[in-house]
């Protein structure tokens, strides 16, 4: 779905960014506002959707499976679903690009209809491991054929009824989660998932908004997240809050490019994505919560930051789920440092949609910045505040975190940063280059 041909970009050190951005809607949420939609009886209607590709590949698949989903001329997008049960053989693969959410979560729906799909992604997504999902929804009664490795592309029939189960995560993953629960919907019983850290919880937030008996207990096992299938969802009004996940590279740009004062508008605050904010805290980020209110029920800030020197951290192994897409990022913040970062304790890096511990090692290295890596997180020496050297060929290799990432080291480099593709942005974040050029005050390239 990304541009077949590579759209190669330089970013430039072009002073201090300042003035107001706003960041998209949150990813995480607007699949989920899409698939519950197409599941609820009724019209719903989803204000602030991310209209970016993964996004839209999920908005393909459920129209394949029989929902109908419009966009209004003012950016609202109306769903009429087809109710629990209801969803349909599509006709042709699911084509699911780039994204694994899209993939993961409809695996789990398909797995309690009595339909079969062929889901199919881009080299990216061909390589990351489905055996995750493939396992416990197997055991919930789904035939899956999948390629050497559980990957894409993977044919998929779902049973129904299906069994329901209880499942311990073996992975700290929020799509594992969220693909048994979301089976779970339409499985007689009471489906089960215990996941021993918490991981992000917007779809237990959506599925009690739309009606679906669950319920959540801390226990010393962990978090217990129970859902009794066989339900009836209520079409509902979603307003999308702004993706923090986005919001990370204003952050991050703000706080290492000296004289900037970015206000970053409309920035989702849930406790399981804040990891980034934590860790940019304690390396001495200025970062003030202004307005803080509720959107869509999630908490929500204006971020205003200001360029503050950084220290480096060993950064708490126990922030990784909160701020598992944020590493590329953070990585970058640390190059510009006092001292040397040290981030360990996230593997699950390495089945991104690359394996974002090499490719950043990698993407440093090509510009000037040292850098150690090690099977579960990598080590940066920071400059202390002045420019990283630049000039540095990046392979963004299909990953939309390595483009805005490495965009952001440059815009502090003492030459550009060359990105042999900047198109894998368009999969979260269509608006960020023509953002990013209205903040230098330059012409859209
Ligand atoms: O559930 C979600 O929306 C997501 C969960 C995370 O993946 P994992 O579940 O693989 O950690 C995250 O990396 C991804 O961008 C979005
Ligand atoms: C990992 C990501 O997404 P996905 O798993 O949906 O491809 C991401 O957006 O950083």
């Amino acid at each position: 779905m990304s541009a077949a041909q590579p759209s190669p970009r330089t970013v430039e050190s072009r002073g201090p960014l300042t003035g107001v951005v706003t960041v998209p809607g949150d990813k995480s949420i607007s699949h989920r506002a899409l698939m519950l939609s197409a599941l609820a009886v009724g019209e719903s209607r989803v204000t602030g959707l991310l209209e970016g590709e993964d996004v839209l590949a999920t908005a393909a698949a459920m129209r394949a499976m029989g929902a109908t989903i419009e966009r209004s001329a003012d950016g609202v997008w109306t769903v009429h679903g087809v109710g629990v049960g209801g969803l349909l053989q599509p006709a042709q693969a699911l084509d699911m690009g780039n994204s694994g959410t899209s993939t993961r979560l409809l695996m789990g729906l398909v797995a309690s209809h009595p339909i079969t799909a062929t889901f199919t992604g881009d080299a990216s997504l061909s390589r990351r491991p489905m055996a995750r999902v493939i396992e416990p929804l197997s055991r919930m009664g789904a035939d899956v054929t999948a390629s050497p490795g559980g990957t894409l592309p993977l044919m998929l029939r779902g049973l129904c009824p299906a069994v329901p189960i209880e499942y311990h995560l073996p992975v700290a993953s929020a799509q594992v989660k969220s693909a048994v629960l979301l089976a779970g919907l339409n499985a007689p019983g009471i489906t089960r998932v215990i996941e021993p850290v918490p991981t992000r919880d917007h779809s237990e937030r959506m599925l009690a908004g739309f009606g679906a008996a669950l319920s959540v207990e801390e226990t010393p096992d962990g978090r217990v997240i129970s859902i009794a299938g066989e339900a009836e969802l209520r079409p509902q009004d979603i307003v999308v809050p702004g993706d923090p996940s986005s919001g990370a590279f204003w952050i991050v740009a703000a706080s290492i490019v000296p004289g900037s004062d970015l206000l970053i508008r409309n920035v989702g605050l849930n406790p399981t994505r804040t990891g980034l904010i934590a860790a940019m805290r304690l390396m001495g980020a200025d970062i003030v919560e202004q307005d803080a209110r509720v959107v869509g029920g999630e908490p929500v800030a204006d971020l205003r930051v200001r360029h503050a020197p950084l220290s480096a951290i060993e950064v708490p192994p126990e922030l990784a789920p909160s701020m598992i897409d944020e590493y590329p990022a953070l990585f970058v913040a640390a190059a510009f440092a006092s001292g040397k970062t040290v981030a360990r304790g996230a593997h699950e890096l390495r089945v991104k949609e690359s394996d974002r511990i090499a490719a950043m090692a990698a993407a440093l290295g090509a510009n000037g910045v040292s850098t150690q890596e090690f099977e579960d997180g990598l080590a940066i020496q920071g400059t202390g505040g002045e420019p990283i050297p630049g000039s540095g060929h990046v392979a963004t290799r299909l990953d939309h975190r390595i483009a805005m990432s490495m965009a952001v080291a440059g815009l502090h480099a003492r030459r550009p940063v060359l990105l042999d593709d900047a198109g894998p942005v368009a999969t979260s974040y269509p608006a960020f280059f023509p953002t990013l050029d209205g903040l230098l005050g330059r012409e859209p390239q």
